[in-house]
């Protein structure tokens, strides 16, 4: 399916925290968010799954307008991973992962032997089977992480959303992680906090600063030196292929330059859309 933002604006707090984003995401493709720490990586995704309604703009699944789908058809639509589990499920594991099947349940509807077999599977591929009888509040925080994303995959929604999914996890399981969602083939939005992690698995990059789109396109053209240093104000070192890069960042030093600004040019490919 593909996800479209026109003109998105989010107002939280009295401020607009999202302002005029404009987004599309062809289905099927993988798209990171990054951005540093309240650039609106959030709050845009929460559009989507309509955790928050747009003060202007529109948020397409298909062409539809979110805001007018039935709970139920955009709980079918796009299942969510979120940033921070809740630890306060007093379920097991298959009890949580068995929830992301609710959506396709008629009213009182029983859990079909159907359901049980797809949620074995996002079991497996999360890799916690062996956990599925463990209650989810005993769990370590990168166990929980896993967990959700099972229940999200259960969902077999086609649009999928996570919110930095990985903060949690060690590096075998991010990567396992990004590797799951690729193969999934279903349009996926990530807010992502590790770059490397961006411009290895996503399709597309989407750079968030103070609410705005400041940049989309591939990953290697998009994550240049310059605008990594201009929206994190970080310094880059590039390594590996101009097709693969790996990034080894190091913070501004006094001395350094001052940190240049989004009203300097950037890359032509980093336009959005
Ligand atoms: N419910 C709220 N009320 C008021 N302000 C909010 C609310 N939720 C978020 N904000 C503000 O909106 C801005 C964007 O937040 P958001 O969570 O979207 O950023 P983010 O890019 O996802 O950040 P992070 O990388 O830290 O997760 C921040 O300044 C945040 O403080």
């Amino acid at each position: 399916m593909r996800v479209e933002f026109d003109d998105v604006t989010v107002r939280l707090g009295g401020r607009d925290v999202v302002q005029q984003a404009s987004l599309r995401v062809e289905p099927g493709s993988v798209v990171g968010l990054v951005g540093p720490n309240g650039s609106g990586k959030s709050s845009l995704l929460r559009t989507l799954y309509r955790a928050v309604r747009p003060r202007e703009g529109t948020v397409r699944i298909d062409g539809r307008d979110v805001q007018h789908l039935t709970g139920r058809r955009a709980a079918r639509a796009v299942a969510v991973m979120l940033q921070d589990p809740p630890t306060d499920f007093d379920l097991s594991v298959e009890e949580t992962v068995l929830l992301g099947r609710v959506p396709h349940h008629a009213a009182f509807g029983r859990d079909t032997s159907e359901d049980l077999d797809v949620v074995a599977d996002a079991m497996r591929r999360a890799g916690i089977t062996d956990l599925a009888d463990r209650m989810v509040a005993t769990l370590s925080g990168g166990q929980r992480q896993r967990v959700m994303l099972a229940r999200a995959l259960a969902q077999q929604s086609p649009v999928l959303v996570l919110d930095e999914p990985s903060n949690h996890l060690d590096i075998s399981h991010q990567h396992e992680l990004m590797t799951t969602v690729r193969s999934l083939g279903r349009t996926v939005l990530a807010a992502l906090h590790d770059l490397n992690l961006a411009a290895q698995y996503c399709d597309r990059v989407v750079v968030l600063d103070a609410g705005r789109i400041v940049a989309a396109g591939p990953p290697a053209l998009v994550l240049t030196p310059d605008l990594i240093r201009t929206t994190f104000g970080v310094d880059v070192r590039v390594h590996g292929d101009a097709d693969e890069p790996v990034f080894a960042f190091r913070r501004l030093t006094t001395g350094d330059d001052a940190v240049p600004t989004h009203d300097e040019p950037l890359p032509e490919s980093s336009l959005p859309r």
